[in-house]
């Protein structure tokens, strides 16, 4: 990892006045801060914001529109920025968003140009007050895309990449609903992947939050050890978010959607019972036509939920595992060129 930071750094102090130069992989590199701000019109339209940075709407190439996330400025947040940078040179996936080109001063400041996702982050479509309700095909097939990316992040790289952040709004859709994995900001990279377990502050004694509130699994928490396991845990939340349509955090109730879920999750981890359709029904998100669903496919999802979030780690199953069984087992999938239907 550190001979790769230092292939891709360059001298900011011999290159400021150069045009942006393009990489051997087609991404761009912008010298100087005046290109950031000639790329979005002096950051005039800000499309989304999180807890370390600033998107903004950008023009690639003069025309094509791109998200520009512009990185808080500051010593630590610089690292944040090099490691999500420094992944996303690395990864090429169509459920990976695309890096066109980067800023990088090499102390503070930082800036990434991605590939521009209109129909924004799943959380927001999957919110009650969202104009557009999302159908069940296009649920499943996010489910399958965005196992897809995270199987692409766990078995084809040496040495392995954890996402750590996996959440509906780092889920980002393009005009075919189609998903695309962002935020690589709390990515693990190889031994990286043992960090600080949460503290408890002695004056306030409140356990100080890890990670994103619903997501984080609770093996994490306890041991500070994150894994591909932890990639699972937020991805089952996020199925079982789609499958509800309820949020996975709720602050107005203090409410968690893995909580609201544990009971349905028990009877299906008890093999013994045969999940009644009914119960099955009263979980769904109202919003979905219930008549023209095949209830054997909302199962499946369920079933994938509740292994993903099993306390017991030995019954989560890799990225892998889940692509297959939602490809046999989900014949609506068949839209995408795979699923039993082809
Ligand atoms: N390429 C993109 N196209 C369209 N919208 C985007 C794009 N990238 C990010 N966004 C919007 O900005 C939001 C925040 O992006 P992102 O998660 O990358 O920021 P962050 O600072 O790393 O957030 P977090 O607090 O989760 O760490 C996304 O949820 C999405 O709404």
């Amino acid at each position: 990892m550190a001979c790769f930071l230092n292939c891709v750094r360059f001298d900011v102090s011999k290159t400021i006045t150069d045009k942006p130069t393009s990489q051997g992989s087609g991404v761009t590199c912008y010298n100087s801060w005046d290109d950031v701000e000639t790329l979005t019109s002096n950051f005039s339209r800000l499309i989304g914001s999180g807890g370390y940075s600033s998107i903004y709407m950008a023009r690639f190439s003069g025309s094509d529109k791109a998200a520009l996330k512009v990185h808080v400025s500051s010593h630590r947040l610089y690292q944040v920025f090099r490691l999500e940078l420094d992944i996303l040179l690395r990864l090429q996936h169509p459920n990976i968003v695309k890096l066109l080109g980067y800023f990088d001063d090499s102390e503070e400041n930082g800036a990434l140009l991605l590939e521009y996702l209109p129909q924004g982050n799943l959380q927001e479509k999957l919110q009650s007050n969202s104009k557009q309700v999302l159908q069940w095909r296009n649920r499943v097939a996010i489910a399958l895309q965005l196992v897809q990316a995270i199987e692409h992040i766990h078995e084809k790289y040496s040495p392995q990449i954890v996402h750590g952040d996996i959440k509906s709004s780092n889920v980002l859709l393009d005009k075919n609903f189609d998903c695309k994995l962002c935020d690589f900001g709390s990515a693990k990279v190889g031994f990286s992947s043992m960090v600080q377990p949460p503290t408890m502050s002695p004056r306030s004694r409140q356990v100080k939050m890890v990670g994103s509130p619903g997501y984080t699994d609770p093996h994490y928490l306890r041991t500070g050890i994150a894994s591909k396991k932890m990639d699972m845990y937020g991805f089952g939340v996020v199925v079982l978010e789609l499958v509800s349509g309820k949020e996975a955090f709720s602050a107005e109730r203090g409410e968690m959607l893995v909580h609201i879920a544990a009971p349905l999750m028990n009877e299906i981890l008890d093999s013994s019972v045969d999940i009644s359709e009914d119960k099955v029904r009263q979980f769904l998100d109202p919003r979905l036509l219930r008549d023209s669903l095949d209830i054997d496919e909302v199962k499946t999802m369920l079933s994938v939920a509740a292994v993903c979030i099993s306390s017991k780690l030995s019954l989560r199953p890799s990225a892998a595992q889940v692509a297959d069984t939602l490809i046999k087992e989900i014949p609506s999938l068949s839209f995408l060129g795979c699923g039993k239907g082809v």
